[in-house]
């Protein structure tokens, strides 16, 4: 005789079925109700007004999660043509004119509704920094007209103004560290390294700084509940085009009519004016008396006279602090990791430098090798490189190697502690990112609580429990199954 399976009657059926649909409801409605809501970005607009150029970067962040970290991110960016706007000291209202091709593109990236909710900083850095000291009316009028010319833009523009060395130094340390989440996770931080046409910055956390030496160099931040003593330094006039100027102004001193100089590559001739050379307010008052209009500037190449000559330009002569970098300017002992970017990465990309496990004796050599190439050769060599820009880059290595050991003191042994970088996550290090999270107070002093589960993990376990408690309830209503008896039954 067959037996009757006890799963088959009538009220285990039901119960399965209604049990089915309520494990497929709980689940539906858990997921719908926590799933995170369509994605609306908000946007944040900067311009970095910068000595050689002026950019626009566009950043985009969730918008139901402005506290959180690593969700900002750098969607776009755009190059405004022609110099920086302290170049348009003598006709102010160019400066205004040339963002307007940026501002055109950033109207396109931005979604129309968003773009009256887009705030639109513009901080200028140390090019602007020299008008104010040569000029202050000029930058004046400088700023007036960018004002005059973003005001028109449909972002909402909060400003444009001048960044002190000071801050340049902490948003670009910022920015690297946030970009790496070791921020919000109380990590190790990164130390900051950017290096400019007009000024040079230094970042970093040491844990024998407490700021009470050199105050004027201390920044202290609390960010996701942590406290950070920030040692930094911005030079003024040891941005790269700036150092130029000073190794040229100590190669003139006397009026000459042309220079043999040791960081331009042999058979280099070109024709500079006193006048122009002497233009800057880092090299103004050395201007020699009675010299001639011009003087022909001829490369020479040789790398150690022109590590010489680059040294030359920094001071080590006194130091009233415990210890010195140049100049006379405090800085603690080096530590941790370092990131060295905009020109230092520019020109160690260009000479094929940027690994830092190669050892720094090698990179010098490799370097003078490059520098003592003839000119003729590097310009066949490299057809599509800004001859301006080609032309420099054995200075530009240089340079950058004696303020790297020279002038902040790295060694051999903590050479390899440096990072040449771009970008770090798909956005530029610069001081851009840190300074708009500042203003927009995106970045809490306190950790926010943030949610116990991923949203994945809380729905498998909402899964698992619903199914559980479905067993359970199956089981508990045992009692009430149909008898599944061995006994033939009587038919
Ligand atoms: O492709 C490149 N090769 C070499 N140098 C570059 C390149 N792009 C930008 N630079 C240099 O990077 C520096 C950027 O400085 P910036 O304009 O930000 O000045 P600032 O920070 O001192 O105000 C300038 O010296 C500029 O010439
Ligand atoms: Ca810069």
């Amino acid at each position: 005789m067959k037996e009757k399976n006890p799963w088959h009657t009538p009220v285990t059926i039901i119960i399965t079925v209604i049990g089915v649909i309520a494990i497929v409801a709980l689940v539906t409605v858990a997921v719908l109700q926590n799933r995170p809501l369509t994605q609306k970005y908000k946007y944040g607009i900067v311009l970095d007004a910068g000595s050689s150029h002026t950019a626009l970067y566009i950043y985009q962040w969730p918008a139901e999660k402005d506290n959180n970290t690593g969700r900002v991110e750098q969607t776009h960016s755009c190059k405004v043509k022609g110099p920086g706007i302290s170049s348009y000291a003598s006709e102010p209202w160019k400066a205004g004119e040339s963002l307007k091709d940026c501002i055109e593109d950033a109207k396109r990236r931005v979604p129309e509704k968003r773009h009256d909710e887009t705030p639109l900083y513009l901080g200028a850095t140390a090019g602007m920094r020299l008008l104010s000291i040569e000029d202050s009316s000029a930058s004046n009028k400088v700023f007036q007209a960018v004002e005059q010319s973003l005001q028109k833009s449909p972002f909402s523009f909060q400003g444009a103004r001048l960044l002190s060395g000071q801050e340049e130094g902490a948003f670009g340390w910022v920015t690297v560290n946030y970009l790496d989440d070791r921020l919000k996770q109380g990590l190790e931080t990164t130390g900051a390294l950017d290096l400019g046409g007009a000024s040079t910055q230094i970042s970093f956390v040491s844990n024998n700084y407490d700021g009470s030496e050199s105050p004027k160099n201390s920044v202290t931040f609390r960010l996701y509940g942590n406290d950070y003593n920030l040692y930094t330094n911005s030079f003024l006039c040891y941005g790269k085009d700036q150092a130029l100027r000073l190794t040229l102004a100590q190669q003139t001193q006397s009026g000459p009519r042309s220079i043999l100089d040791p960081c331009f590559h042999p058979g280099y001739n070109e024709t500079v004016t006193y006048s122009d050379l002497y233009d800057s307010p880092c090299v103004s008052d050395r201007k020699p008396q009675g010299a001639p209009v011009t003087f022909t500037h001829l490369g020479q190449g040789n790398s150690s006279q022109c590590q010489d000559v680059v040294k030359s330009i920094f001071n080590f002569t006194h130091c009233r602090y415990t210890q010195c970098s140049f100049n006379g300017v405090f800085q603690p002992l080096l530590q941790g990791p370092f990131g060295a970017f905009s020109a230092y990465y520019f020109v160690m990309n260009f000479l094929n430098l940027t690994d830092t496990s190669i050892p720094l004796e090698v990179v010098r050599k490799r370097l003078s090798i490059y520098c003592e190439t003839p000119w003729d050769q590097i310009k066949q060599r490299h057809p599509d490189v800004k001859l301006k820009y080609l032309a420099e880059y054995c200075f530009s290595g240089t340079y950058i190697l004696t303020l790297l050991t020279k002038g902040y003191n790295f060694t051999s042994e903590s050479y390899p502690n440096i990072k040449f970088i771009k970008k770090i996550k798909g956005s530029d290090a610069g001081w851009t990112l840190g300074y708009m999270l500042n203003l927009t107070n995106m970045i809490p002093a306190e950790a926010p609580d943030s949610p116990l589960l991923p949203h994945s993990g809380y729905v498998s376990i909402v899964t698992v429990i619903t199914v559980l408690l479905f067993v359970l309830l199956i089981f508990s209503l045992r009692p009430f199954w149909p008898r599944c008896s061995k006994q033939p039954q009587i038919i």
